[in-house]
């Protein structure tokens, strides 16, 4: 006789059968950040889900930030970290340690997936000209090199997926005269889900989801229309690096990315509970017609 544990797990599997095929060779762009990162078994955890899409057919690319890292190597040289709207003011000493920071988060990430039987390469927006930039400004300040994206050139991601490769990104880019800009991950993972027509795009960050209050526990958005997200931002219930995450969000969608999703990076297995059950996690952000389509699922 099969025992019920060996039975359940079959139900699991099989549960997940629709949503395999449903995301079968479609590019999901999942946005790595937040304190996940700095976690050594969170950080596995996230990998091996990445791992195991790209193994059942999807193909994922990752985008990833290291915000946390940078600052931690921008004190130990004697800078003070400083932040206007969210972005990190970079000037040129501070630029050199993201581009190294980040450079050596990515080479972790990378062995980390190769330990784990999938071929990655990591890039950054700089190679291949990935991603082209000018430089930002925050509300009339000179912040620095931040780089706001003027063009995604996915040539080379598509080569890569094209090959079986798994693309690690971070978010560094050039502008027309090569000069070496900082960008925002949500940014850079917006940008490039945009550009290759993901299926979907998701946010691992370090919070269940969208709060009305972050105080308080109860108010978790599960699902929120693009409209009642603007309205939110308007009305002053978003703050922090959430802002610049939901407005990346909102323009998303409504530049044709089918599901947009803000997870919390913390909870092992988030991404994969999110894709392969009927449960959800997180916030998910809808228009009109990925709402009439949810509703048809249920
Ligand atoms: N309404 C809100 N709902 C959820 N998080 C919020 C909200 N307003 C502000 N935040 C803050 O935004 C943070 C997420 O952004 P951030 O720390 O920049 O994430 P990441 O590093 O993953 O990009 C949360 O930890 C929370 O403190
Ligand atoms: C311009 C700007 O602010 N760039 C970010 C890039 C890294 C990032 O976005 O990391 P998280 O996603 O972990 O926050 C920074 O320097 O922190």
């Amino acid at each position: 006789m099969v025992s019920q544990k060996y039975l359940d797990k079959a139900e699991v599997l099989i549960e997940a059968l629709p949503y395999i095929q449903r995301f079968n060779r479609k590019i999901i762009v999942i946005k790595y950040g937040g304190s996940a990162m700095l976690d050594q078994e969170l950080k596995k955890k996230v990998i091996e889900d990445v791992v195991l899409l790209k193994l059942v057919g999807f193909k994922p690319i990752i985008v990833h930030g290291g915000g946390k890292e940078i600052s931690r190597w921008v004190g130990k040289v004697g800078m003070e970290p400083r932040f206007v709207n969210g972005l990190r003011v970079t000037d040129e000493d501070t630029m050199e340690l993201v581009e190294m920071v980040l450079a050596k988060v990515n080479k972790e990430l990378v062995s980390l997936v190769q330990s784990l039987g999938v071929k990655a390469v990591g890039i950054s927006g700089k190679d291949g000209g990935m991603l082209n930039v000018t430089k930002k400004t925050s509300g009339g300040e000179d912040i620095g090199y931040v780089g706001e994206i003027k063009e995604v050139n996915a040539k080379v991601i598509y080569d890569l997926l094209e090959r079986d490769f798994l693309p690690i990104v971070f978010p560094v880019g050039m502008d027309d005269e090569f000069r070496t800009y900082n960008i925002n991950a949500d940014d850079a993972a917006c940008a490039i889900a945009k550009e290759v027509n993901a299926e979907k795009l998701a946010f691992l960050t370090d919070i269940d989801g969208v709060y009305k209050d972050p105080s308080d526990p109860d108010t978790l958005i599960a699902e929120l229309y693009v409209n009642e997200a603007e309205k939110l931002i308007e009305d002053g219930y978003i703050g922090g690096g959430m802002l610049p995450k939901l407005n990346n969000c909102i323009d998303a969608i409504r530049q044709g990315v089918s599901r947009v999703h803000i997870l919390d990076g913390r909870i092992p297995h988030s991404m994969l509970l999110e894709i392969f059950t009927d449960k959800g996690a997180g916030t998910a952000i809808l228009c009109e017609r990925e709402a009439k389509y949810y509703n048809e699922e249920d």
